[in-house]
């Protein structure tokens, strides 16, 4: 059995906005103990426990750190190095939802080092009794996820053992029961056990040492583990209602609650149709990556089909000087109704299936949808029509774009074969067809515009009803997906296929 002591130095902790959560903290979690860390919602426990557990340091955006963590004869010095020692039990349980149950716990199992072997697994078992090992984690209730997100952990066996929120969702039975398997692991194993927890009545009992993190001096303090004690010191830490409550005596507004009410201000339906509206236009169409995709789905297309067309036409390289008008006049023809029309269709669709399926996917997954209903906002309205509209106009306006770098790749690859040639040549060839039709132009366009509208059409509407097919976890998600990719692909291919048979029907 261990007696080692987990040891905690000069933490400071600095947030990537510059708000220190503690400054020099010092605490120790002895061989067997359990102790709670407790502070009002906001002060920083989980950013205390991420870094402890190696999930966060200098190198994650913004944040700093300082400090050491020193258990037995390894020191962590936490500004430059990531722990490994701490086992986590995450706040949002972070399950393997591709997983079952079971498996869950079993990789967990099969990845632990071989010291964790020799532990006794009956007692973690004994908190998924109600739970059967081939269950999909998706339709396991939320105590039951936590507590196989705390099985899942134990059996890991780490030195070290740090417990986020783990009571929070359980019913107050299984709440004791877990708080005294815990505390069995923790003496058995020898253990230090930190636990942040809001509720901690259950855990209190069993509490050798509470921790406060005290948001005025930034520090972490012990108070005695009684729950008079708990809240006296927590009461005295209610800074916001102390600002809240100063205010309302002065008559003025607290500073949070005015830029709260500014920010409630004016506001009509129409405003958050623009609102999504602007944010699909933006992530379908505008967003210069789009752009530059498309932009590079052009070029190739304009470089290939004039290289090979000059290079490989039926009459090789003999005719090659004599033909090449009629030759350029075919290429311009067929790239600019046919090829990059459907080129363009297929990369925007395909692209913008994915995003509009991963978008409505995490909406339903998430129950944003049914919230959007609940609070009479007509988010499907909202969603459906800024998508229609924003993919019909990204598919227009990125076929354009695509047109323009598809015209200039083949101007070049052309100069390339005659570089002795006026580029007033090549314009009055490579447009020659379309010129020459007249008002039959607009009948060209035409068709180009139906393909367009129908592959938009048709891939929206099949990315937006697998997005909203009822998704189980984020391996639904995925799979829906591929699917919407598929079927808008090959919806976008048949599309080009009908109109290219009525558009050259004689
Ligand atoms: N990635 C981040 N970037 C900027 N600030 C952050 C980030 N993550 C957390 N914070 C801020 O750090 C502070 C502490 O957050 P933390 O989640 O550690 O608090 P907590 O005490 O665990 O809260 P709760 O009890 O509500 O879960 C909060 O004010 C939060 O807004």
């Amino acid at each position: 059995m261990s007696g080692l002591v987990l040891s905690v130095r000069d933490l400071t902790i600095t947030t990537p906005h510059g708000v220190d959560l503690v400054r020099r903290a010092h605490f120790e979690v002895g061989a067997r103990e359990l102790v709670l860390i407790i502070g009002p919602s906001g002060s920083g426990k989980t950013s205390i426990i991420n870094t402890l557990c190696g999930l966060i340091d200098e190198r994650d955006g913004e944040w700093k750190i300082e400090g050491t963590l020193s258990y037995g004869e390894r020191v962590v010095d936490l500004s430059t190095s990531r722990s490994d020692m701490c086992g986590l039990v995450f706040q949002g349980n972070a399950l393997f939802d591709d997983l079952s149950a079971g498996e869950n716990v079993k990789i967990a199992a099969d990845h632990a080092p071989k010291s964790a072997h020799h532990y006794d697994a009956g007692p973690i078992m004994s908190l998924l009794a109600d739970i059967r090992p081939e269950q999909p984690i998706a339709s396991c209730s939320g105590g039951q996820k936590q507590r196989i997100a705390i099985a899942r952990t134990l059996i890991a066996g780490h030195p070290i053992l740090i417990l986020d929120e783990p009571n929070s969702g359980l019913d107050i039975i299984s709440s004791r029961r877990l708080a005294g398997i815990i505390k069995d692991i923790c003496t058995e194993r020898g253990t230090p056990v930190l636990i942040a927890a809001h509720h901690v009545d259950d855990l209190l009992p069993l509490a050798d040492k509470v921790l406060l993190l005290d948001t005025r001096s930034r520090t972490v303090r012990q108070v005695a583990p009684d729950m008079g004690a708990i809240e006296r010191a927590m009461k005295g830490l209610d800074i916001e209602g102390e600002v809240a409550l100063s205010a309302a005596e002065s008559g003025a507004p607290a500073p949070e609650a005015s830029a709260w009410r500014r920010s409630m201000r004016g506001g009509h339906p129409l405003r958050w149709f623009a609102r999504y509206f602007a944010e699909y236009f933006w992530v379908l169409c505008a967003s210069p990556f789009m752009l530059a995709y498309l932009g590079l789905g052009g070029a190739i297309l304009g470089f290939v089909s004039m290289w090979f067309g000059f290079n490989y036409h039926s009459f090789g390289g003999y005719l090659k000087s004599i033909l090449h008008d009629e030759t350029l006049a075919g290429i311009g023809f067929v790239q600019t109704t046919i090829s990059v029309p459907l080129i363009a269709s297929i990369l925007v669709v395909a692209r913008n299936s994915a995003v509009i399926c991963a978008d409505l996917g995490n909406r339903t997954l998430s129950a944003q949808l049914p919230a959007m209903r609940n609070l009479a906002i007509p988010g499907l309205r909202y969603l459906v029509v800024s998508i229609f509209v924003a993919n019909t106009l990204s598919l227009s306006l990125l076929t354009v774009a695509a047109l323009a770098t598809a015209s200039w790749a083949a101007l070049q690859t052309w100069q390339v074969f005659f570089p002795d040639q006026p580029m007033e040549f090549w314009q009055e060839n490579y447009f020659r067809r379309l010129i020459e039709a007249g008002p039959a132009l607009y009948a060209q366009l035409g068709w180009v515009g139906a393909k367009i509208a129908l592959s938009s059409l048709l891939g929206s509407g099949a990315a937006i009803l697998i997005g909203l097919r009822p998704k189980l976890s984020v391996v639904s998600i995925n799979n829906a997906i591929a699917k919407a990719i598929v079927i808008g692909v090959s919806l976008t291919l048949l599309s080009h296929a009908f109109f290219a048979i009525l558009q050259f029907w004689r």
